[in-house]
């Protein structure tokens, strides 16, 4: 199968399974991941207490984890329910939202991969380098300078921590520390509208869900997600309509519109 033809079967395949995805994320982008999650025709739930994570999480068929917004009982939640979808071999998808911003993310950040089994990381490209220690500087939770080429740091962070490593920018970069692939779909309207990074992460969820291979998972969900952003540019005044129509090339975005798009590159 060439990547056109997977990307296709892949969101097929979503749209026929809708996968369950509990997500434990953050406040500013609960609603729009969620929707997301739904246009892409997966199912998600938001689930927080500490009496219910590991249930909801055993539950799903992926898991996001998402600190965004991050407080003392979430980060505990989150350790809960990765530990129970962990030992349900359910995969659990890490976005270390703003690490390298403050200690406090930094450190939690790193405790999150120390303490579970992260199956696919994905953060933009300072995140990824503050978690692992390439000393990145993230301004907020957007991407700041890093001092490497972000796919040779997206495999040799998949080599360090033996994980799925996702660098997003605007090509982005997955390995598993020995295969790197470059995805170089996308619009820079994305960079104006919160939550595209922490919806790119709940897309890849949706595809791991259905495929267990997470570099094909990766690669295949951020074509996907970046070619749904380049269709609804074409149609969109701002960053305003741009979000509704996101929603809606995701939702219809399929057959051979998405094999033509796809910009995937094994490097
Ligand atoms: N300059 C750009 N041009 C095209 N696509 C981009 C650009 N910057 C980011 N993207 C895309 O936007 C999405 C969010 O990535 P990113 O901005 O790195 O995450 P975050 O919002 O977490 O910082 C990804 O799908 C990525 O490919
Ligand atoms: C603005 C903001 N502040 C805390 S979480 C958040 C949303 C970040 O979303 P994304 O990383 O997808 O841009
Ligand atoms: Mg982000």
């Amino acid at each position: 199968m060439n990547w056109g033809e997977l990307v296709i079967a892949l969101r097929q395949k979503v749209r026929e399974v809708r996968p369950l995805i509990h997500h434990i994320t953050n406040l500013v982008v609960t609603n729009l991941t969620a929707n997301v999650t739904l246009a892409v025709g997966a199912s998600p739930v938001m689930a927080y207490a500490r009496e219910e994570v590991a249930d909801m999480a055993r539950l799903a068929r992926a898991v996001v984890l998402n600190m965004g917004t991050l407080t003392a009982d979430e980060v505990e939640a989150m350790l809960l329910a990765g530990r129970a979808a962990s030992a349900a071999g359910i995969p659990v998808i890490f976005d270390p939202v703003g690490a390298g911003a403050t200690p406090f993310r930094t450190a939690t950040a790193q405790r999150i991969i120390r303490e579970l089994h992260i199956d696919i990381l994905r953060g933009n490209a300072s995140e990824i380098a503050a978690v692992s220690g390439f000393g990145g500087q993230t301004r907020g939770v957007d991407a700041g300078e890093i001092s490497v080429p972000a796919g040779q740091m997206a495999r040799q962070v998949a080599r360090d921590l033996g994980t799925v490593v996702v660098v997003t920018g605007a090509t982005d970069y997955i390995s598993d520390g020995e295969r790197l692939i470059a995805v170089a779909n996308g619009h820079a309207l994305l960079t104006t509208v919160t939550g595209t990074g922490c919806s790119a992460t709940s897309v890849i969820a949706a595809f791991r869900a259905v495929e267990a291979d997470g570099v094909t998972a990766g690669a295949a969900a951020l074509a996907y997600y970046g070619l749904a952003a380049e269709h609804a540019a074409a149609t969109s005044r701002g960053p305003a309509s741009f979000q509704v129509a996101l929603l809606d090339a995701l939702y219809k975005l399929e057959g051979e519109d998405l094999a033509r798009g796809v910009k995937i590159r094994e490097l």
